[in-house]
């Protein structure tokens, strides 16, 4: 079942349109990997899921863009209530300037749970979700930026995690880690979409075809291919898609 839906949906900036016509839905608990070549707009894709780019000056959007069939462009107002549906993780873990627990905690606190009995559950619930609390269960207290690359990236997954999100949506998050961080975090996304609904942009096509459920390949703004992974992988329908699998393009 879909949760997340594109139909005819376009995106521009100012006056440059930089994806166009795009539709194809998210499955519920699976993950969809969006790849392709640098610029063709699937950073703009999936960061119009959570309406982060509305920020942008000049930013607009055409079409529809579905999530458990409400418009978000057009039927939601508030986008608190949409961001805590939808998570997100960047590229670079930014880690808040504080201790491991607080990364947590505050996100509770701002979307206003104050128990801190049910606080100290939540942390330590979704750090081990985010398989990172055998790590750091004894220094809880200890600065953020204390951790690791991938221990940070995990530590913003589970900051994510706390306030319950359906969908987590990830923009190249292990391009800045080593292959070990990388592999954890590819297991642990493994792990997380018997629960949530995740969607990924990856320059990485071994990684793509690793985790992903579905691939949606975009080329120059336009979605040329979606579909299965096995499928898409076996049986490209279009030839760019086999030349990009084949790391021809891009
Ligand atoms: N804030 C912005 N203002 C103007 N143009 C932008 C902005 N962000 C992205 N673009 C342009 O939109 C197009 C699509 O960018 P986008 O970041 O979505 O692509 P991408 O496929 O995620 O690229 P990459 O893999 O390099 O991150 C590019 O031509 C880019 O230059």
């Amino acid at each position: 079942m879909e949760i997340i839906e594109f139909k005819n949906f376009g995106a521009y900036y100012g006056e440059k349109k930089v994806v166009n016509n795009v539709t194809f839905p998210v499955y519920i608990n699976k993950i969809t990997a969006i790849i392709g070549p640098s610029g063709c707009g699937k950073s703009t894709l999936l960061r119009s899921i959570n309406r982060i780019n509305d920020e942008i000056p000049g930013f607009k959007v055409e079409g529809s863009l579905l999530i458990d069939g409400k418009d978000v462009y057009k039927d939601v107002d508030d986008l608190t209530v949409l961001r805590k549906k939808v998570g997100m993780v960047f590229q670079r873990p930014v880690p808040f300037p504080m201790s491991i627990y607080e990364n947590i905690a505050f996100g509770l606190k701002i979307h206003g749970v104050k128990d801190k009995s049910k606080i100290n559950k939540i942390v330590e619930k979704t750090l081990k979700e985010a398989a990172l609390w055998d790590e750091v269960k004894h220094e809880l207290d200890k600065n953020a930026y204390s951790l690791s690359g991938g221990q940070q990236q995990r530590l913003c997954i589970a900051r994510s995690l706390a306030i319950e999100p359906e969908v987590l949506l990830l923009d190249e998050p292990t391009s800045a880690l080593d292959p070990i961080a990388t592999q954890r975090i590819e297991s642990l996304l493994e792990r997380l979409s018997e629960k949530y609904t995740i969607v990924i942009v990856t320059h990485n096509i071994a990684q793509a075809i690793r985790i992903s459920d579905y691939i949606a390949f975009m080329f120059k703004g336009e979605l040329i291919e979606f579909g299965e992974t096995s499928e898409v992988v076996r049986n490209p329908k279009n030839k760019l898609t086999e030349e990009y699998l084949n790391g021809k393009i891009g």
